[in-house]
């Protein structure tokens, strides 16, 4: 199990250094795996804050280019020297509002990997397109072509991340059943493509996950964990997801 806060454009510098050391307080004796994805200009503090924990430090976008004329963006080398080793790519937010295509996502996946970051590729339907009965086509699609040209070594090198478009920030949560259909086509895909590499990667679920829902989330057998927004911000609400995460990875364990 994973659960990673995407804290999104939040936290003002010293928010952002207390949310990391109460993360690593709450969830130090958590068996499950914890990310944080602070905004870019504070990961340098945040790396401070996490190094030597369990806590894993995460990117919320990366550049392809490893370096060059690209004003504003950042390159893989760079996030890994700061000790990042997640990375958010394809997030509905970028497709959405920056105009991120699936071959852009893509070259980036390739990027991140190559520089030994793990990628949390993103995918997701919108509501008109779940009303229009293509939720499962749109995500696979969506997966296919951002992992174009991809290689899998081992399974932990790749996270995916399924947000439905129309659950994130909304409060409307897909339902677990609604969630572990998209996991489950999107885990036979992946199984299709990379073999056993691909059928054990860790398939988050993101989109208004709070402390009241993750537990019926988790419990379906293809959910591995969460990408968190809103809830990541407070620590305690973070932990209780991690702790959720934690009960269902040890009823699977056992
Ligand atoms: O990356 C996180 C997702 O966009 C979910 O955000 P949310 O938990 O605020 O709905």
């Amino acid at each position: 199990m994973l659960v990673v806060g995407n804290w999104k454009m939040n936290t003002d510098l010293d928010g952002a250094v207390r949310l990391a050391s109460d993360v690593v307080r709450e969830t130090g004796g958590a068996a499950s795996g914890v990310g944080v994805c602070p905004p870019t200009v504070w990961l340098d503090a945040v790396a401070e804050r996490v190094r030597g924990s369990r806590v894993r430090l995460g990117a919320q976008n990366v550049h392809p280019a490893p370096e060059g004329a690209f004003t504003g963006e950042t390159a893989p080398p760079m996030l890994a020297a700061l000790g990042v080793d997640l990375v958010v790519v394809g997030h509905s937010e970028r497709r959405q509002l920056f105009g991120e295509t699936s071959a852009f996502v893509a070259e980036k996946v390739r990027a991140a990997m190559g520089a030994g970051l793990v990628p949390i590729l993103c995918v997701g339907e919108t509501l008109e397109e779940r009303d229009a009965g293509d939720a499962e086509a749109t995500v696979l699609a969506q997966l296919d072509a951002s992992l174009d040209g991809v290689e899998l070594a081992s399974a932990d090198r790749l996270v995916v991340a399924y947000e439905p478009v129309w659950a994130i920030g909304t409060g409307r949560t897909a339902s677990p059943e609604q969630a572990q259909a998209v996991h489950a086509a999107v885990r036979a895909r992946l199984a299709e493509r990379f073999d056993g590499a691909g059928r054990g990667v860790a398939l988050l679920y993101g989109g208004s996950v709070k402390p009241g829902n993750a537990a019926d989330l988790f419990a379906q057998p293809d959910l591995d964990g969460a990408l968190v927004g809103g809830a990541s911000l407070d620590a305690s609400d973070f932990a209780q997801i991690v702790a959720a995460a934690d009960d269902a990875g040890a009823r699977r364990a056992g």
